[in-house]
């Protein structure tokens, strides 16, 4: 492969890509600012892998400043993109057409979406199985991981994503962050603690790109892919359109979340949650739900109730109790957690732990730094209990006992490997998942609309169940 450039001929490169991005950019499903405006762009960094104005495709990754009037006058977010630059697109790359530049360095050149060249996402692959520097960017590897082989052919993942993702024969996949922060991803850093402390519950990273200037940035993580897997919230739906139970896997699941905090609790830091680190929870609870009730109207008539449930917390806090907060997975849900089936003739489905966790990035909207803040790992319990209720919501007849039984052998199989059952603690509990569905009322609400009433329904019974005075 030929040397890559760290080119800053920012002179020239964007004013002749822009008016091309304006269209394009709003239009991708990881676009964070969907239907707003973009105001202007400028370039954090510009890599050269392959020389743009060579005989072959061109390869340009790009680390983009986006600048939207939601984001601050000052404020912008950063973007990664990697072009593919040729003089004529093949017919199969079609769909994959950004534009042609009328002027600067690219002028007369047709620039494309470069993940979608399976040439191009090649070179990647074969990039990541050396560690070392290409331009800004810097390239590592796991050392305990097995080498990754080279020659595996690529496909996009067709998945409806908050990133984008590649598959290479069906062994590996590339998850390629598009919205960046600077500072440390949860989604190698998690992972990879994990994999540092055995824990087999989690795919390992094998290899990973970040860039180091002008801002730390976690770009690209490789780990193996999880053949035949399916998530639970398709087996839950499975599960309810034949009227099967699922419990056997709930408390199995259980179990692996479980072993996963456990994992997480042992190799980073853990903090005591007390006073006024209890009555900053609520504060921020209560913040979310304020915010969310300016988005969702209808969370209005509920705000009072709701509220109850946070200073519940602080309630707790003065009274002298208070939590163990460590570092957890932050977005967990069904769709989240991965099931191998087991090989044939190894009992039944279910049954062992063949669940794998997945995308450990917490709330991507949030600040890297809220979420890399270690909290009660009664959050990602409440992620995961909520899933129930959504399965069963979306099923037609409402089948809410389903629900009970899976949420009950959740919590069973996680006391079964943690040694304490996450029912002990009613008031977090209550108040974790309060806030995750006055959460997935904001999310419905802006991306799925005909969801809405699915957490509106949770927000109505969490309002009405009655809550226990604070032991004084
Ligand atoms: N290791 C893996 N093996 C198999 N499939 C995977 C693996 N990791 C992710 N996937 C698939 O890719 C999808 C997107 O991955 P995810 O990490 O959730 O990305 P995003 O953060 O962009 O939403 C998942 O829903 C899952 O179907
Ligand atoms: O997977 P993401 O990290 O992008 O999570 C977002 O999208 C999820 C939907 O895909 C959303 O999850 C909500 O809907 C699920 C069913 O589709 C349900 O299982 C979850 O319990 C519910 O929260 C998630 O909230 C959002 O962050």
């Amino acid at each position: 492969m030929p040397e890559a450039a760290s080119i800053r001929t920012s002179a020239g490169l964007l004013p002749s890509l822009a008016p091309l991005l304006h269209g394009w950019l709003p239009r991708q499903r990881w676009f964070a600012g969907k239907g707003q405006l973009v105001t202007g762009f400028s370039l954090v960094s510009a890599t050269e892998l392959l020389p743009l104005t060579g005989p072959g495709p061109g390869l340009l990754h790009l680390l983009l400043g986006v600048r939207r009037p939601a984001a601050g006058t000052s404020a912008r977010d950063c973007y990664q993109l990697l072009l593919g630059v040729r003089h004529t697109l093949p017919p199969p790359l079609a769909p994959a057409l950004i534009g042609r530049p009328a002027d600067g360095p690219l002028a007369g050149r047709t620039v494309y979406e470069g993940l979608r060249d399976p040439r191009l996402a090649e070179l990647i692959l074969e990039r990541l199985r050396t560690p070392g520097s290409s331009g800004a960017l810097r390239f590592d590897r796991f050392d305990g991981a097995p080498a990754v082989p080279g020659g595996l052919r690529a496909r996009p993942l067709e998945a409806e994503q908050s990133n984008s993702s590649l598959v290479y024969g069906d062994a590996y996949i590339l998850k390629f962050f598009r919205r960046v922060q600077p500072g440390p991803n949860p989604d190698l850093e998690l992972p990879l603690a994990l994999a540092r402390a055995g824990c087999a519950r989690v795919p390992t990273p094998v290899a990973w790109y970040e860039s180091a200037d002008p801002l730390p940035y976690t770009l690209g993580v490789l780990q193996p892919f999880l053949r035949g897997s399916r998530d639970g919230w398709v087996l839950a739906l499975d599960a309810l359109a034949a009227g099967s139970p699922f419990t056997d896997e709930a408390r199995a699941l259980g179990r692996v979340t479980a072993e996963v905090h456990t994992a997480l609790a042992d190799g980073l830091p853990t903090v005591e949650l007390r006073r006024p680190h209890t009555e900053r929870l609520a504060r921020a609870m209560n913040r979310r739900l304020d915010e969310a009730a300016r988005a969702v109207p209808a969370l209005g008539p509920y705000a009072p109730r709701l509220r109850a449930a946070f200073d519940a917390i602080a309630g707790l806090g003065h009274a002298g109790r208070g939590w163990r907060a460590q570092r957890v997975h932050g977005d967990l849900h069904l769709g989240q957690a991965l099931h191998q089936a087991p090989p044939p003739g190894a009992g039944a489905p279910g049954g062992g732990d063949r669940w794998s966790l997945i995308d450990f990035e917490g709330e991507p909207a949030r600040p890297l730094n809220e979420r890399r803040r270690p909290q009660p790992p009664v959050r990602d319990i409440a992620g995961i209990l909520r899933s129930f209720d959504y399965a069963a919501r979306t099923h037609r007849p409402w089948n809410p006992d389903w629900a009970e039984r899976c949420r009950a052998a959740y919590c069973e199989g996680y006391a079964e490997a943690a040694g304490s059952d996450p029912r002990e603690e009613p008031e977090l509990l209550r108040a974790y998942e309060t806030d995750k569905a006055v959460y997935e009322a904001v999310y419905e609400a802006r991306h799925r609309p005909d969801w809405l009433p699915v957490p509106m329904a949770a927000i109505d019974r969490l309002a009405a169940a009655p809550l226990r005075p604070p032991a004084r």
